[in-house]
Parts: structure tokens; sequence; C-alpha cells
């Protein structure tokens, strides 16, 4: 078995007596039952997780910042020149972005990966060289990866899960950084999830409305050309390559790397939402470990979150990627677990219940 497969078939669902446990012990707990809303249902999966209540601690964090360029920018998808993606990636290593701040805030740690970018890095602290190539090719030319390398990306990302892990790290949270990557996420999310290009393409970075048309017109081509039709019925490795980025392979493996190892991992915005798509087309079972940290105002993100079933943590119409979604949503994932380790029960704490015979 290769690296993927073996991934995917140690990859169990999540564990119903522990999450049975959460349950019971949310009830128990000194506050009204049900009074955490949606925080309630984050722990109870954080223990299915873990197969133990209350679940182990999701920290300290690590947000890996997947990077890589992308051959249908020559479509005139995206304002932005595709060096922006080597010169962030430099801002990144530098502590200078979004990502940066919002990682310090919560104490993250920040590791950036060159899957896929085009120019050449250098070696720096804090940067992964894992390029697989030097970006994709154009996706409405032909298919954007070889079979191989999105194989290569997908295993790559299981690889960083398990560094990650290894280095101590107990919750992943996933970030991109790749200009023209919502692009090729509105392709994806259609190609999964059955919906026309007008539903899941956004304006990304920010375009005008003639530039949103064609960028909508772009991803039908991409669609067509590679027979990507609602009911397409091709593998999930088949739709990466056609369609997908890098990073959204490396994503996908991240997801599934994670699930591997019964750490959850929280998702980014669009384009995190279109690799876990993937993920779970390879194996349904990876989302338990799947957190939706935010919703993107990007439109395919909130088509990819339904599809997988996920609620979306922070909705802040936020629409910058790098994992700054998933890092906003980190603490309240945290909180989520520390109430199952440290609230009182009713008995413990001797706080009285309800009153059975009052309403
Ligand atoms: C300065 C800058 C910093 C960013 N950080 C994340 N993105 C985000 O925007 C890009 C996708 O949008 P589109 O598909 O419209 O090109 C990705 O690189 C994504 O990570 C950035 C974009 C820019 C310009
Ligand atoms: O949803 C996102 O993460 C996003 C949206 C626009 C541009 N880059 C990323």
């Amino acid at each position: 078995m290769n690296l993927i497969e073996e991934t995917v078939a140690s990859i169990a669902p999540l564990d119903e007596t522990a999450m049975r446990d959460a349950r019971d012990l949310q009830a128990r707990l000194t506050k009204p039952p049900g009074s955490l809303g949606v925080l309630e249902e984050v722990s109870v999966r954080l223990a299915g997780l873990a197969g133990q209540c209350p679940p182990p601690q999701p920290e300290p964090a690590a947000v890996a910042v997947f990077a890589a360029d992308h051959g249908v920018h020559a479509q005139g998808v995206t304002p932005w020149p595709q060096e922006v993606t080597a010169q962030m990636v430099a801002n990144f290593l530098a502590g200078g972005a979004v990502v940066n701040a919002f990682a310090a805030q919560v104490g993250a740690a920040v590791t950036v990966v060159d899957i896929g970018v085009a120019a050449e890095l250098e070696e720096a602290p804090g940067l992964l060289r894992r390029k697989v190539a030097p970006g994709t090719a154009d996706m409405t030319a032909g298919p954007a990866m070889t079979a191989e390398q999105a194989r290569r990306a997908v295993g790559t990302g299981i690889e960083i899960a398990r560094e990650l892990g290894a280095r101590g790290a107990r919750c992943l949270l996933t970030g991109d950084m790749g200009i023209a990557n919502t692009t090729a996420s509105a392709a994806l999310i259609a190609a999964f999830t059955g919906l026309p290009p007008e539903r899941v393409t956004g304006r990304g970075t920010g375009i005008d409305d003639a530039t949103h048309a064609h960028k909508v017109e772009v991803v039908r081509t991409a669609l067509d050309r590679h027979g990507l039709a609602e009911g397409h019925g091709m593998a999930p490795m088949e739709v990466l390559a056609a369609v997908g980025g890098l990073e959204h392979a490396a994503i996908a493996g991240f997801v599934l790397g994670a699930a591997a190892l019964r750490v959850p991992v929280v998702l980014d915005g669009v384009i995190a939402g279109a690799a876990a798509l993937a993920a779970a087309a390879l194996c349904p079972d990876a989302l338990g470990a799947c957190v939706a940290g935010h919703r993107s105002a990007e439109p395919g993100h909130g088509a990819a979150v339904e599809s997988l079933g996920l609620r979306p943590l922070v909705d802040l119409e936020l629409r910058l990627g790098e994992g700054t979604g998933a890092l906003l949503a980190l603490p309240l994932v945290q909180s989520a677990a520390r109430v199952l380790r440290e609230v009182a029960t009713f008995d413990s704490a001797g706080v009285s219940e309800k009153d059975a015979a009052r309403p």
C-alpha cells in the first residue's frame, strides 16, 4: 500500500462511547443543559476523535500555510501578479502577515510549506521546501497536475501533519497562499458538489463585475474540458489533478494525516473547504477530525461546508485565507475541550439541579 492508501485505511470513525460519555458529562456540568450551544457539539466531537472523555486539550496548535502557484492565473482571474505568492511567503517568514499576527495572538506556531511556488525559494527557518512542481498548469488548457504530482502533493500533506504532530502539535490548522487559488477552489467545489460555476465562484481578493463574469466562464470552461459536469463519476484524485492546486492537494492530505493521528484539524476558508471536499471524497471518516473554523465571504465556501455538514464557528465576512479564519476559531475549539476537563458537575459542586416539577 502507498502512503495515501495506508493513511486512509487507518482512519476510523469517531468513537461512539466517548461521544456518549461527553454528552452525559455536558448534561451534568454546572450550567443549564445545552447552554453552550454549538460548543457542546464541538466538545463531543473532540471526545469522539480522541476516543476518551474528557478529550486532551487541543494545544499546542500549529498552522501550516501551504503555498503554490496556479497556471490558470494566465486567464486573468485575479488582479494580482503571480509573484505575490512568493513575496507573501517571504512576508510570512519575516512575521509580517496577518497570519503571523493572529497566530501570535492565540499562541500557534506558523510553518510555511512551499508545495508549488513558481519561484525558487531559499532555505529559511520556518519554511519547509517540499515543492512538487513550480505551479500547476492552466486547467482550461489541460490537467492542472499529472496524477503523480497530485499524489505527491497529497502525500506531502500527510507527512506535514505527521511532522507537526511529532513536534508536539495537538491541534492542526490549515492555511494557504496562492494567487488565483480561489478559481481552482471554485472548480473543485463545483466538481465535488455538482453546483454550477456561477453559484460557487466568488470575487477572491476583490474583482469587478466584468472580471467576475469572466472568472465564472473560466471555471465553466475547465469543468467542460475535463468532463466534470454534475454526475461525472470521476475519482477524487482525478478531480484534484484536473482542476486543483498543489496546495489543495496538500491540504487534503493534511486533513487525512490529522484524522489518522486523531488530532483535530481546524479548516480555514474556501481553499480548505475545497480541499476538505477532496479529503472527504477519499475518506468520509476524515471529516470526524474537521472543524470548520469560519465561514468565508466566498460563496463556494458556504456550499462546501454545507455539503460537508460542517458548522463554521466564526462568521466575520473574512476573505483572506492564510489560515486567519482558522486561527480566530482556535480559542473556541480549545474552550470547548476545556469545559469538559475543568467545569464542575452539579454533584461535585453541590449546586441544585433544575426542579423537575417546574417548567
Ligand atoms: C497581498 C495578498 C495577501 C494574501 N493573503 C492571502 N491571500 C489570498 O488571496 C489569494 C486568492 O485570491 P485570488 O484567487 O483572487 O487571487 C490567495 O493567495 C489567498 O491565500 C492574499 C492575497 C493577496 C493579494
Ligand atoms: O476564503 C478564503 O479563505 C479566501 C477568500 C479570498 C481570497 N483568499 C482566500
